[in-house]
């Protein structure tokens, strides 16, 4: 039987300053499923931070409901915040403690031992890449290595359910999949629900079973990767040319395959979707031989999840434009 562990209808936030509101989140329907690992995207200031910030009770919503972990958000925050882990974007640690301390220090607030929460503590050290640093103070760490150990306090007492905003940020390829694999980890052994942000839509492709895109405060997709690739339709035609001065010729016979969507050119490439790229792969290796176009590369695949987003927001995800100052405003509720 499937147990729900975030169940959010209508969540909302706005800030004011001064004479200006900003709607950061303008209502927010979600279900999360135990165990499910779950990853919440959007571009730049599209409202997920301050959606994470009120699901974890660090923040509170202008309007709507929400149960955490089994708990109201309103009626019971200090249920919630028993229940749940969180690791912030900018992590929680002192940079003049002992790495190992913040870790021990942080169990024993959730009622663990000294030495469950040391055998705990030294075994996350192990899997996250941290082994050799608990005597460390985290001023003299590496931002990878501080980024590990801010996401060892967040998981140190066990919770049924984490968030984490922007787990892999700043970390590595190996560091990156090292947490991959510690994430699914806590599913398999213990059930855990995870709930993260990412920019990363390779991450959010390999690691989460479901996707929640927000934009403009509001969720405008859900479903597994292959669910939303597929919402894309068709198939992605790439063509590399050896003679960069053909790049237009080769748009101009792509635009005129079958169902062909404006191809784009980005340097020597030009990129296309078509319904059906088998077919359509034939037709065009046809044309580019009639008009003695040397290529080096040919291919067609499936719409990636950066399709899908762009598709959806109109953005991608580290668009500049798309994010607005949070900066100096105050925190104001509006009701
Ligand atoms: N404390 C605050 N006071 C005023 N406005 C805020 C505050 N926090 C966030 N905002 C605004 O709310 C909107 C949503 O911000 P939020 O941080 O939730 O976006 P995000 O999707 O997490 O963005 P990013 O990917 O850049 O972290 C933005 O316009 C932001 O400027």
């Amino acid at each position: 039987m499937l147990t729900t562990v975030i169940h959010a209808r209508g969540l909302a936030r706005t800030f004011r300053k001064k004479k200006q509101e900003i709607h950061a989140v303008v209502g927010v329907d979600l279900d999360v499923e135990a165990g499910e690992i779950v990853g919440f995207l959007g571009p730049n200031g599209a409202g997920k931070t301050t959606t994470l910030r009120m699901l974890t009770t660090l923040l509170e919503p202008t309007a709507g409901t929400a149960t955490v972990a089994g708990r109201d958000l309103i009626a019971d925050p200090v249920g919630v915040r028993r229940r749940i882990g969180y690791v912030s974007q900018s992590g929680s640690t002192y940079p003049d403690a002992r790495a190992g301390e913040e870790v021990v220090d942080h169990a024993r607030l959730y009622g663990m031992t000294t030495a469950e929460a040391t055998e705990r503590g030294k075994r996350l050290f192990r899997e996250l890449d941290l082994d050799g640093l608990w005597e460390r103070q985290p001023k003299t760490m590496s931002g990878g290595q501080r980024r590990r150990l801010d996401i060892a306090v967040g998981l140190v007492h066990v919770p049924e359910l984490v968030f984490l905003d922007e787990p892999t940020t700043g970390l590595d390829p190996q560091a990156r999949a090292n947490l991959w694999t510690h994430i699914r980890a806590l599913r398999e052994e213990r059930g855990t629900t995870v709930f993260l942000t990412t920019h990363y839509l390779d991450e959010a492709d390999a690691l989460c079973d479901r996707i929640l895109v927000i934009d403009h405060g509001a969720i405008v997709a859900s479903g597994t990767p292959d669910e939303l690739k597929s919402q894309v339709g068709g198939d992605v035609l790439t063509v590399t040319v050896e003679r960069s001065e053909q790049v237009g010729e080769v748009a101009r016979l792509m635009g005129q395959l079958r169902g062909a969507e404006a191809p784009q050119v980005l340097d020597d490439r030009v990129v296309g979707r078509v319904p059906h790229g088998g077919a359509a792969l034939v037709e065009l290796v046809r044309g580019l031989d009639r008009a003695d176009i040397t290529i080096s590369g040919i291919e067609s695949r499936r719409p990636s999840l950066d399709d899908v987003f762009l598709g959806l927001t109109g953005r991608s995800l580290r668009d500049p434009e798309s994010s607005a100052p949070a900066g100096s405003l105050e925190e104001v509720t509006v009701r």
